[in-house]
């Protein structure tokens, strides 16, 4: 390997985007909700591959980096065992991969919750080795104070509120959240501790419609919902649950392709052509002339 190429480990995984001054912002996402209106909703869309980035980059406003990657990817039973080493792997491939769209790496479970000073130098690396916009966290009131140190000391942080992943183990499962009139309260006022410490949007997942579209209005920065309302500012789905690549998908899912079924009958078709001898084919093989 020629050492004319050889960079640091944080230089070469923050590879230099084809036109760095084109990419969306961070600033100028949050604009896009003025005086509580959103003419424009906001695309996000997770990704995890730099192929992956590549396709959905010219369609997206925002491209995140999902911890959900835990489940889709790695087969993990859920985001809690995820760490930072994956997400600063395929943040920086999804950088890499794109030039539109503003990338946002989720903090992963244990790695921001103990204090802001954890959160700090966790998101840190995020940002020094991915080359990413930005972070997301989940949590709301609790997790203010750090939202507001991040956001003070240079790094923009997503919000995530309602049905929190990384809470499983605490709330027992993945049901929709809001029901009661005292979580609907809770969902509201983490909303508006977010905004008020700095977040610059929050994602709404898993909340019943009246309390998504109350949380929407209580705050200044854009809200993104999955399985929240179409009045939220924004919307966000796993990608591969979009692509239909799974059998059971939460009901907030809508399919817009049949990837699983393509996936299956190729490899279908294509082990019957190795098995009678029909592939390679002529073209598909090197002649002597
Ligand atoms: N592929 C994928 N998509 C996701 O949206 C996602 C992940 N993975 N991994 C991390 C979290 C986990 N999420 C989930 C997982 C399951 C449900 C779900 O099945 N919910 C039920 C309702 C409640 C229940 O029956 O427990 C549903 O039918 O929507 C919802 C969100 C959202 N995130
Ligand atoms: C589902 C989205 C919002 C997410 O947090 C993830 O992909 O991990």
């Amino acid at each position: 390997m020629s050492t004319t190429f050889q960079l640091d480990t944080a230089t070469s995984r923050a590879n230099p985007t084809p036109a760095p001054m084109k990419r969306l912002t961070v600033p100028a996402i949050r604009r896009r909700k003025k005086d509580g209106v959103t003419a424009d909703p906001i695309v996000m869309l997770t990704a995890y591959t730099a192929r992956q980035a590549q396709l959905l980059d010219e369609h997206c406003d925002l491209l995140l980096v999902g911890d959900s990657l835990g489940q889709v990817i790695y087969g993990l039973p859920s985001s809690v065992p995820v760490t930072l080493e994956m997400m600063i792997a395929h943040g920086a491939a999804v950088v890499r991969g794109s030039y539109h769209a503003a990338v946002i790496v989720d903090m992963p479970f244990g790695t921001y919750e103990q204090s802001p000073q954890q959160a700090f130098e966790n998101a840190a690396r995020l940002l020094k080795e991915t080359g990413c916009a930005g972070v997301k966290l989940e949590g709301g009131v609790a997790m203010a104070e750090t939202v507001r140190f991040l956001n003070e000391r240079g790094i923009p942080v997503m919000g995530h509120i309602g049905l929190t992943p990384q809470a499983v183990n605490v709330l027992g499962g993945y049901n929709a959240r809001g029901r009661s009139d005292a979580e609907a309260a809770k969902i509201v006022a983490d909303a508006k501790a977010l905004d008020d410490a700095g977040a610059f949007s929050i994602v709404i997942e898993g909340v019943v419609e009246p309390i998504a579209i109350a949380a929407t209005q209580a705050i200044a920065c854009p809200s993104i919902g999955i399985g929240g309302s179409a009045q939220c500012d924004g919307q966000v789905l796993v990608t591969e649950d979009m692509l239909g690549m799974f059998e059971r998908v939460p009901r907030f899912v809508k399919r817009y392709a049949d990837m699983a079924s393509l996936v299956s009958q190729a490899a279908a078709n294509y082990a019957a052509e190795v098995r009678d001898r029909s592939f390679p084919g002529i073209e598909q093989t090197y002649q002597p002339k």
